[in-house]
């Protein structure tokens, strides 16, 4: 099982706390880093001087010159290397303690206690809920410092760190957007273009350089060969700048993504105020910010999770494991793929020696070698097809693999989770993020080994054929590797946020569709048209914004990769023309060239792909590796149920809206057998009693024991056997009545359903259909009506025969006659006894037989008792309720009256019309 980034409820999370230590871990790692790195550049420095200087005549040498002479001399290769020590040590450095410093004086400041006057700030004293105090600050918005100002209202002692000033004026307001600006990603992009700029000279010096050396054969070092030592630390050098300035983007980008999280963090704690190092997840945090949680945010029932980070070594990772139950396939693959690249990578080889043979009129040795060109073209075709369908076959195999475990991932979630999202965007999650996941691991895996063993098997080939020339053409790598790290880097951020955008308008549509009757009778189409328009607008201008960089950074690699070609036709066609090279070999060396440059656009296509896919993999593996807060599958199982309920001190509210408490101090018990009615005022909490019942969420404070048994330490599962709700909406699966009524369950008896249907007052109506219970009820059941689908649901819990029933106005969507009947069905199986009943009414009716009425008003259980006892206290609010709905019903029965008379005047204006009266 892979990482979970689930939140773990027994330990408290101080995010902040953790960031910063492991961000200094991460300093400390990345200073070893560089000391490493600084002494093997000292070490290549000192080797160069070594094999070259010391062996040389002192007084011949002049720096200024060996610095000009580009035949001669390695002594501004030593030059260089110091140079790159410090210039690249030093802006490593810089953009490093950049957003270091940017980073922990954030999370410094979050860090710090508020004093008692910011509490105050704005002019109340906040409410302590739970123990803590709700967030002081006007916005629960905590400025960064900004150059030894003093905020306003801080001159009276408050001794602070300097805060930014406050954002009315209109001055301020622009120095501030500037600092924002400078002070965010701009000033390590600034280091990092200069880095840029730094490796790509020394990189075109060191072309320039080799090109034209010629190292003197009488101050031979070892018996080595010259043009290899050479190349070999040319080579070095190389990739050393690319190193140097791909671990210094790593660096730098280390501390911006850790600013960014501390940042992130910092807006998502901006609720909690006084402590942000217990800000993240709890709802009693939430509950004392009194903000809710980002809408879409992942969360769990205990708040707010954080989104794991995928980049594109974490996605390719993710990726082979998902792979990984296909090793026999990927084990052919990469077969038939090591095969087709060695045969590949011979053919440029053939070509240029063909070419020779057809110069030097060599018939034979033409002939043989078209022929070994046809075998290993046709070789190379079958290992290609083999490889193709390999990889095919794995990656549908991996798409339905990461569809099921994704469905698995969102279906387990806490019920909190899906409060703050939409099914839209969940859908959407399933559907486009799930594919563009997977789509690139049906080519990815082959198209980045193939093209790397292209890449660098034409690598070591075009330094064989000439070490000089391929010194040249390098010098192009450095930029075109730069600039394509850039803009994958920044597209993969885009493309994240065009994802989210998607998954918005799917959601906006599958809401209009879900909601299409509402649509149509307020004639919004055009409203909802609007709305799904405006999110694929802004979706379409990200992807455009994409292309538009794509096109960029594919436009310079091109030139100058373009640049490079002709370079090689310029020096190598004056190597041929001096006789030092072969015109077959040239021909090898640019088929080489084209080989390796095609290989290269090729990664760069699988990274922009992985790019992509990677900001894909971010929504889709977020999910897949979170862990609901409330685990089902823990706790102790029990085989039985007495039926017992115990409400202890119960607070709640919900994530979404933290504000609001709904439940406050409710204490009920239910014994075994009993009915209790919840009944109360409209927002009362009496819904929310039977989700926690259900444990849907975990109560923020107190506790439900069932049995004696705390709810939380019970298995769910084994809960829920027990346990029959008939929820306010009615749920039904667009399937057959009868697997709507016997849904979860594995067996059930012909009997059973009928009996369940006919105590639910449904058989009537279900055979009355031609299809009997085979009727298909539609989506959400809109085949049926409110009623129908209401007395459905009732058989189903009926049928499971609970031990606890939780009817949250299972009646409500009755009429009178239906009710009465289901109220005998329902009276029926109270009857029967050893059931624990609570129920949630409006209806005096159903709940005036109660064993127990508990009235709750505004989350306070204010009175409980039987009818009987509720009504004596003739100043209750139970009192008031039965009051007002006894004047309803004698103004329906008015009303009804009137409409009577109503319609026996028309009756009789009717008759006196037909009799032909006036
Ligand atoms: N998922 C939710 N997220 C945020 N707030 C919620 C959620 N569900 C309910 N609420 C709020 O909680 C309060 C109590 O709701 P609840 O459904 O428990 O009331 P109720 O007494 O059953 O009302 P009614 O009789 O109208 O069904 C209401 O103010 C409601 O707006």
């Amino acid at each position: 099982m892979g990482k979970k980034s689930g939140y773990n409820p027994e330990t408290p999370v101080f995010l902040g706390t953790t960031n910063v230590s492991a961000a200094r871990k991460q300093r400390a790692w990345r200073l070893a880093l560089f000391i490493i790195f600084f002494c093997i550049d000292i070490l290549a420095a000192l080797t160069l001087f070594t094999t070259v200087h010391l062996w040389r005549e002192k007084s011949n040498f002049s720096l200024w010159s060996s610095l000009k002479d580009f035949y001669n001399d390695t002594s501004d290769l030593i030059l260089l290397s110091f140079t790159r020590i410090v210039c690249l040590s030093g802006l490593a450095y810089v953009g490093s303690s950049l957003s270091w410093k940017e980073a922990v004086e954030k999370e410094e400041l979050k860090l710090k206690p508020k004093t008692k006057k910011e509490e105050h700030s704005n002019g109340k004293v906040t409410p302590q809920v739970n123990g803590r105090h709700k967030n002081g600050e006007a916005n629960g918005e905590r400025p960064p410092p900004v150059n030894g100002k003093v905020r306003n209202g801080e001159a009276n002692g408050d001794i602070r760190e300097p805060l930014l000033p406050k954002k009315d004026s209109k001055n301020e307001k622009s120095v501030t957007a500037y600092e924002e600006w400078f002070s965010g990603s701009s000033k390590k992009d600034v280091v990092l273009f200069v880095t840029f700029l730094v490796c790509t000279a020394f990189q075109a010096y060191v072309g320039g350089k080799c090109v034209s050396f010629y190292f003197d054969e009488t101050h031979k070092l070892f018996n080595v060969r010259v043009e290899i030592w050479q190349s070999i630390l040319m080579g070095t050098t190389v990739l050393w700048i690319n190193a140097e300035s791909s671990l210094l983007t790593r660096v730098v980008d280390a501390n911006r993504v850790l600013g960014r999280a501390l940042f992130l963090n910092s807006k998502r704690n901006r609720s909690s105020s006084q402590d942000s190092r217990v800000a993240v997840v709890t709802n009693s945090v939430n509950l004392a910010s009194g903000e809710a949680t980002e809408e879409g945010a992942l969360r769990g029932d205990k708040g707010a999770k954080v989104d794991i980070d995928v980049d594109q070594s974490t996605y390719l990772m993710r990726a082979i494991s998902l792979a990984k139950g296909e090793a026999y396939l990927l084990a052919g693959a990469f077969l038939c793929l090591g095969l087709s690249s060695v045969s590949a990578l011979i053919l440029p080889s053939y070509q240029g020696r063909i070419l020779d043979h057809v110069i030097q009129r060599a018939v034979n040795l033409f002939r043989r070698d078209v022929l070994l060109l046809v075998a290993f073209s046709f070789l190379t075709g079958l290992f290609e097809a083999v490889r193709n369908l390999c990889f095919a076959v794995v990656g549908k195999r991996v798409l339905k693999t990461l569809q099921d475990k994704l469905f698995m991932g969102i279906i387990i979630q806490d019920i909190a989770y899906f409060d703050g999202t939409t099914s839209g965007e969940l859908t959407s999650r399933l559907t486009n993020d799930v594919s563009s996941m997977a789509e690139p691991v049906n080519w990815m895996l082959s198209a980045l080994l193939r093209n790397l063993i292209s890449l660098f098997g034409g690598f070591v080939m075009c330094f064989v054929i000439s070490w000089k020339l391929s010194m040249l053409a390098f010098t192009t790598m450095a930029p075109i590797m730069h600039i394509t790290a850039v803009y994958s880097r920044w597209s993969r951020e885009l493309n994240r946020k065009r994802y989210a955008l998607l998954a918005e308008a799917n959601s906006a549509a599958s809401e209009a569709i879900g909601n299409v009757r509402t649509v149509r009778a307020f004639s919004t189409e055009d409203t909802e048209l609007e709305r799904f328009k405006s999110k694929t607008l802004a979706a379409m201008n990200k992807g455009v914004r994409d292309a538009f960089a794509y096109a960029g950074a594919v436009a310079v690699n091109d030139w100058l990769d373009l640049g490079a070609s002709v370079l090689i036709l310029w020096y190598g066609g004056v190597l041929v023309m001096n006789d030092r090279l072969s015109a077959g070999k040239l021909i090898t060396f640019q088929l080489y060239w084209n080989q390796i440059q095609s290989a290269y656009q090729s990664i760069m296509s699988v990274l922009m792909s992985l790019t992509r896919a990677a900001g894909a993999a971010q929504r889709v593996l977020s999910l897949v590796d979170a862990l609901p807060d409330i685990d089902r599958n823990a706790g102790t199982k029990l085989p039985y149920l007495e039926g017992e309920i115990k409400l202890e001190k119960l607070y709640f509210c919900y994530q979404m809206r933290p504000q609001h408490p709904v439940l406050q101090g409710v204490d009920l018990t239910v014994k075994k057998g009993d009915v209790c009615a919840l009944v109360g005022r409209s927002g009362g909490g009496k819904s929310t009693i039977v989700h926690l019942l259900m444990r849907y969420y975990d109560p923020t404070q107190g506790r439900i024991l069932l049995d004696g048994w705390d709810l939380r330490d019970l298995n769910l599962k084994s809960v829920h056997k027990h346990m029959g709700l008939v929820a306010q909406e009615t749920q039904m699966f667009a399937c057959s009545i009868e697997e709507n009524i016997t849904y979860g369950l594995s067996s059930w008896r012909r009997e059973d359903l009928e009996e369940a249907a006919r105590y639910a007052n449904a058989h009537e109506f279900i055979i009355k259909f031609p299809e009997g219970y085979a009727t298909r009820v539609g989506e959400r059941g809109v085949r049926l009506s409110g009623g129908q689908r209401q007395r459905i649901a009732i058989a189903r819990m009926l049928l499971r025969r609970p031990k606890i029933l939780l009817l949250d106005e299972a009646t409500s969507a009755l009429d009178t006659e239906s009710e009465a009947s289901v109220q005998q069905a329902l009276d029926r199986l109270i009857g029967e006894g050893g059931r624990t009943i609570v129920l949630v009414a409006h209806r005096l009716s159903t709940v005036r037989n109660a064993d127990n009425i508990a009235v709750l008003d505004k989350g306070i259980l204010v009175e409980q008792g039987t009818h009987d006892e509720l009504l004596m206290k003739k100043t209750g609010v139970y009192e008031k309720l039965v009051r007002r709905q006894l004047n309803k019903v004698s103004n329906i029965i008015d009303a009804d009256a009137e409409e009577l008379e109503a319609a026996d005047t028309i009756d009789a204006l009717l008759d006196g019309t037909a009799n032909g009266k006036p």
